[in-house]
C-alpha cells in the first residue's frame, strides 16, 4: 500500500479536526470519503475535506467503498463497535477514537474479530501515549534514576461539559486516558480500582455526579489518586505526578509566560483537549498511518483498548457500589503479546 485512502467515520468535533489533520498536515494518507449519520454533518466533513470527497450516510457503504483502504473512526464511544467490526471484516486497517468501546463485552467482540481474521488493523486513539509530556515522564522513570514508582496523583479537570454527559461517562469517556496511559507510564497492570463521590459542585443541574475521586492500584502496589473534575469552570487542566522512591516526576500543564501585572503573578490554563494535545494527535496520526502503510499498527492496540474497557467497567460498578473492584482480564493472549 502506497496511500493511506480514508473513509472517516462520524464527522463531529473530532472528526472534523482529524479531517482537516489528515488533508494538510499527515504525510501518506488522505481522506476520500466521509461519513455521518446526518448528511448535513457528512456535507461540512467533505467541505473541510475538499473537492471530490464522497458522501456516505452508511458506514459500511463507506467502509465497503473501493476506494477506500483505511478507516477512521470519530463517532461516539458507544457506536465505535460497528464501524471498527466493519473495517476487520473488509481486511482494512483502522484508527477507531477512543475509548475502543464503552463496555468490555463490545471490546471483547472486537479483539475476537481482530484474533479470528489474524491481522492486527485496530489502533486506538489513546493519544497521550503520544504526547511530549508524557514521553518524557515515562524516559525519565524508565531510567531508574528515581527508583521505583509508589504513588501517582493525576487531576483531570474541564471547564465544563454538555448536559448529555452522564455520572458513567466521567470513567468511560474522561478517565479512560488516565486509565490507559498510566500503566503504560509505570509498566504495571491495574488490579483493583474504586470511585468515591465527595460533595457534587453545586454548578450541575442534573444527576451528574462531579467531581469523583477514583483510587486505582496496580498489581505491583503502586496506588493512583485521580481527580476527574469536568465542571471546574476555568480552564482544561491536566497534571500528573509520579511519586518514586527517591523523587518526584510532575508533569504539569504545559507553561504559559507568567504575567506579572496589578499586584498578581499569573499564568494561562489552556481551554480545552484541542489546544492542550494538538501535537500529540499530529504524531499520533502520523504513526497510525506509518504503520498502517507497513502493514502494522503503533500506539494502543485492540487489546489495550479492551484491557481500558475492563479497568472502566470495574470503576463504573464502583461508582455505586462504593467498594474496590477487581479488574480481570484473563490475561494477555499471544497474539497481543510485543
Ligand atoms: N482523544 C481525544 O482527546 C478525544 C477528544 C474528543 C473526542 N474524542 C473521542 O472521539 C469520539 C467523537 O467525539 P466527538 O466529541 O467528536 O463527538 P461528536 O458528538 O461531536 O461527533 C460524533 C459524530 O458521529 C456521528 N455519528 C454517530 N453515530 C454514527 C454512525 N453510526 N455512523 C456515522 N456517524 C455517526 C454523529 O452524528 C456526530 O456527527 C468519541 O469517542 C470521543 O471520546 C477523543
Ligand atoms: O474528558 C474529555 C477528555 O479530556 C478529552 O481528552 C477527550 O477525550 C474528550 O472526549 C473527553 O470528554
Amino acid at each position: 500500500m502506497e496511500n493511506l485512502n480514508i473513509a472517516l467515520i462520524g464527522c463531529g468535533m473530532i472528526g472534523r479536526e482529524h479531517i482537516e489533520r489528515i488533508q494538510n498536515r499527515i504525510r501518506g494518507a488522505k481522506i476520500v470519503a466521509v461519513c455521518d449519520v446526518f448528511e448535513e454533518g457528512a456535507k461540512k466533513g467533505a467541505e473541510i475535506a475538499g473537492a471530490g470527497t464522497k458522501i456516505y450516510t452508511d458506514f459500511n457503504e463507506a467502509i465497503n467503498d473501493p476506494d477506500v483502504n483505511a478507516v477512521v473512526v470519530t463517532t461516539p464511544g458507544q457506536f465505535h463497535k460497528g464501524p471498527v467490526l466493519a473495517a476487520i471484516k473488509a481486511g482494512k486497517p483502522v484508527f477507531s477514537e477512543k475509548p475502543l468501546a464503552n463496555t468490555a463485552a463490545d471490546g471483547k467482540e472486537i479483539v475476537e474479530a481482530e484474533m479470528a481474521g489474524g491481522k492486527h488493523l485496530v489502533q486506538v486513539g489513546f493519544m497521550r501515549r503520544y504526547d511530549r509530556g508524557y514521553r518524557q515522564v515515562k524516559e525519565l522513570i524508565d531510567s531508574g534514576k528515581f527508583g521505583a514508582p509508589m504513588v501517582i496523583k493525576c487531576t483531570h479537570r474541564a471547564d465544563g461539559v454538555a448536559d448529555d454527559y452522564t455520572t458513567a461517562m466521567a470513567v468511560t469517556d474522561t478517565a479512560i486516558h488516565e486509565i490507559d496511559v498510566l500503566p503504560w507510564l509505570v509498566n504495571d497492570e491495574w488490579d483493583e480500582v474504586q470511585c468515591i463521590m465527595p460533595k457534587t459542585n453545586s454548578k450541575v443541574k442534573n444527576a451528574l455526579k462531579d467531581p469523583q475521586i477514583m483510587i486505582m492500584k496496580t498489581k505491583g502496589g503502586i496506588i493512583n489518586m485521580l481527580e476527574v473534575n469536568v465542571n471546574c469552570g476555568f480552564g482544561y487542566d491536566i497534571n500528573c505526578e509520579v511519586v518514586c522512591e527517591n523523587g518526584v516526576v510532575n508533569l504539569p500543564c504545559p507553561s504559559f509566560p507568567t504575567v506579572r501585572y496589578a499586584n498578581e503573578v499569573s499564568t494561562k490554563i489552556e481551554d480545552n483537549w484541542i489546544l492542550r494535545f494538538i501535537d500529540s494527535y499530529d504524531v499520533e496520526i502520523q504513526d497510525w498511518v506509518d504503520h498502517a502503510l507497513k502493514g502494522e499498527t503503533g500506539g494502543s492496540s485492540a487489546w489495550d483498548g479492551y484491557v481500558a474497557s475492563i479497568t472502566a467497567d470495574a470503576l463504573v460498578k464502583s461508582q455505586t457500589s462504593g467498594v474496590p473492584e477487581k479488574v480481570v482480564t484473563g490475561g494477555t493472549p499471544d497474539f497481543y503479546k510485543k
